[in-house]
């Protein structure tokens, strides 16, 4: 479920931390200067309106010539021209800011992101951490198009209104000020209360309608288990709480349609009242209460529109919070690799000396103990052990996702961490288990191993992954979408994808994730000629969940609870009477 939009407290630290996102609007600011300053003269311009309103039923109620009121009405028409004006500046400017700002601000964000460390990703969901920024981003663009630009217009209305009410009358200038913010103030109290309501009541139909997505997602399970009444009645409590709760919401609401009514055509009422008074005293003329009136009602409307524009400006500060705390996580070392320092830099002997290692984010949980081995350059290992031994960890550790807590790597002989993360990345190549396609074409994503490569390139990497063979099947050859809107490979196919990807990314070091589920038995043979043949001369890790495709490793790890518990050839582990390897694939070939 969407999370609501957080609101920080309005405080003066706040705002000038988030002063800090201004930073990607200081190359616009003379275009923003230029908005404000239409932005007075637009609210300015609306301020004299009245005035000269008042001034028109003046003229016309003294009977004076229609010279003298054509005047006031083409002076009337030209202040009414030029607010248009101004406002349509002033929104297309601020529009262009905003979008040119944001847009820098979207990049900065997203490339600050994706720099993050795994530990970052780890430690939070991805679908919320997607919604929270694009919701963020959203806020601050209200802030910047719409909420600002309210906030001033609605001060220079409040502040010059009263001011120019003062002058007319301050007589009943008090009496309005002791009535109509007070009325606005309690109509923007019992607003609130009664939005409450209606989030509630929100919540409640989005519980019931979660009853009905997960049932009828899982009605295998609702059937399979017979909880279709248990479901029904579930479903009814929902419905029901959340119709009380609308009831209630509904009374709530008819009182505040009657306040409403009450409060502000009384308060209406009670100055015009108290203005025919005045009038009748000889103390103002017709127009001037005419005016009195409408800055009145100016008054009131931009005192309610504060209390949302303060709630508005809470989000934007809650928003600038969220995305500040992602600008300061601390990136990863890396940077764009020249094409000159693509070429092999290691041989792909891998040491790992004494490596510990727990998760930041379970700093309790010991995952790997003191672990140590020797991988000589070209050999293929298998890592092999029992679910959550640490096989995928030990990965981890080697592309650098993670550093170990004590122990060292040594790469070639040098520790991991002196080397420059992006070439050191990008000596390495990963097909993992569950293989991610990009929504692209099948040509985008075996380029993914070497953006830079060429038609011919990629052809043959496809060639030396079995993949060519099917990609040439299709009409649409290389260029066919693969995907959602596009062709759904198999779990073969998608593979062997990944496997060209790392064909074209011509690593030193392999790593092999091995599929768990089971693929055909011709699939499988594609698969493993096409893994063999990308092996061949570099140095690889398999992660082995089926013994049988171990056989040939020139070195076998067997981890177990974060240790290494064995190590040696099948021959040398299948050797070992009570050894783990050999009660695995024992077990393994006899189910
Ligand atoms: N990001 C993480 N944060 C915290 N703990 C983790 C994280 N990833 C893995 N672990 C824990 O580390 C231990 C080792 O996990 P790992 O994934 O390395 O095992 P594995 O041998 O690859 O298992 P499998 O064969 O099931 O994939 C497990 O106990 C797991 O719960």
């Amino acid at each position: 479920m969407e999370q609501p939009p957080k609101r920080a407290k309005i405080s003066l630290t706040g705002i000038r931390k988030a002063l800090r996102l201004y930073e990607y609007a200081k190359p616009y600011r003379f275009q923003f200067a230029v908005g404000l300053l239409m932005l007075l003269l637009s609210s300015g311009a609306s301020l004299a309106f009245p005035a000269l309103l008042g001034n028109l039923v003046d003229a016309g109620h003294k009977g004076q010539l229609l010279q003298q009121l054509d005047k006031i009405g083409l002076m009337l028409a030209a202040v009414l021209i030029l607010q248009s004006l101004f406002s349509y500046l002033r929104i297309r400017i601020f529009v262009s800011v905003t979008e040119k700002t944001l847009a820098v601000l979207r990049q900065a964000t997203y490339s600050h992101l994706i720099r993050l460390p795994m530990k970052f990703f780890a430690e939070r969901r991805v679908g919320e951490l997607n919604s929270r920024i694009s919701s963020d981003i959203s806020q601050l663009q209200d802030m910047f198009t719409t909420t600002l630009a309210e906030f001033l217009r609605q001060v220079i209305i409040i502040t010059g209104g009263i001011a120019l009410l003062a002058v007319t009358s301050w007589k009943l200038t008090l009496f309005m000020l002791a009535i109509v913010p007070v009325i606005c103030v309690l109509a923007v109290v019992f607003g609130r209360f009664i939005r409450r309501f209606s989030k509630e009541v929100q919540a409640q139909v989005a519980e019931s309608n979660t009853i009905v997505e997960e049932t009828l997602q899982g009605i295998f399970n609702v059937k399979a288990f017979a909880n279709e009444f248990f479901e029904i009645g579930r479903y009814r409590t929902k419905t029901n709480e959340a119709a009380a709760t609308g009831i209630k919401a509904g009374a709530y609401q008819g009182a505040f349609v009657s306040f409403l009514i009450l409060g502000l055509f009384g308060a209406m009422t009670a100055v015009i009242w108290k203005g025919a008074m005045l009038m009748a005293a000889g103390d103002i003329e017709v127009g001037q209460l005419f005016s009195f009136i409408l800055y009145s009602g100016f008054i009131g409307g931009s005192i309610s529109g504060l209390a949302e524009i303060y709630t508005r400006i809470q989000r934007a500060l809650g928003a600038s919070e969220n995305l500040l705390e992602i600008h300061d996580e601390p990136i990863e070392d890396i940077h764009p690799l020249p094409p000159a320092q693509r070429i092999p830099a290691i041989a792909g002997d891998i040491r790992f000396d004494g490596v510990s290692f727990q998760y930041p984010s379970r700093k309790d949980i010991a995952v790997l103990e003191n672990v140590g081995f020797h991988i000589a350059p070209g050999w293929q290992v298998a890592l092999v052990g029992p679910s959550g031994a640490g096989k995928s960890t030990v990965v981890s550790l080697l592309l650098r996702f993670y550093d170990p807590v004590s122990g060292r790597i040594l790469i070639d002989g040098k520790e991991a961490n002196s080397y420059d993360l992006s070439v050191l990345r990008n000596q390495m190549a990963v097909v993992p288990q569950d293989v991610f396609l990009f929504g692209g074409t099948i040509r985008e994503n075996i380029a993914y191993g070497n953006p830079l490569a060429g038609e011919e390139e990629i052809i043959h990497a496809a060639r030396q992954a079995n993949a060519w063979e099917f990609i040439q099947h299709f009409p649409e050859g290389l260029n066919t979408v693969v995907g959602e809107r596009g062709i759904q490979l198999s779990g073969g196919q998608r593979q062997r994808i990944a496997i060209a990807r790392a064909v074209l990314k011509d690593p030193r070091i392999l790593i092999l994730d091995e599929a768990t589920s089971a693929l055909d038995s011709e699939s499988e043979r594609l698969v493993q000629d096409a893994l063999d043949k990308l092996m061949q001369g570099r140095t690889s890790v398999v992660i082995a969940h089926r013994l049988s495709t171990v056989r040939r490793a020139d070195m076998i790890l067997v981890l177990d609870k974060g240790h290494v518990v064995e190590a040696g050839t099948h021959e040398e582990l299948m050797g070992k009477e009570e050894g783990l390897y050999k009660g695995l694939s024992e077990l393994q070939f006899t189910v």
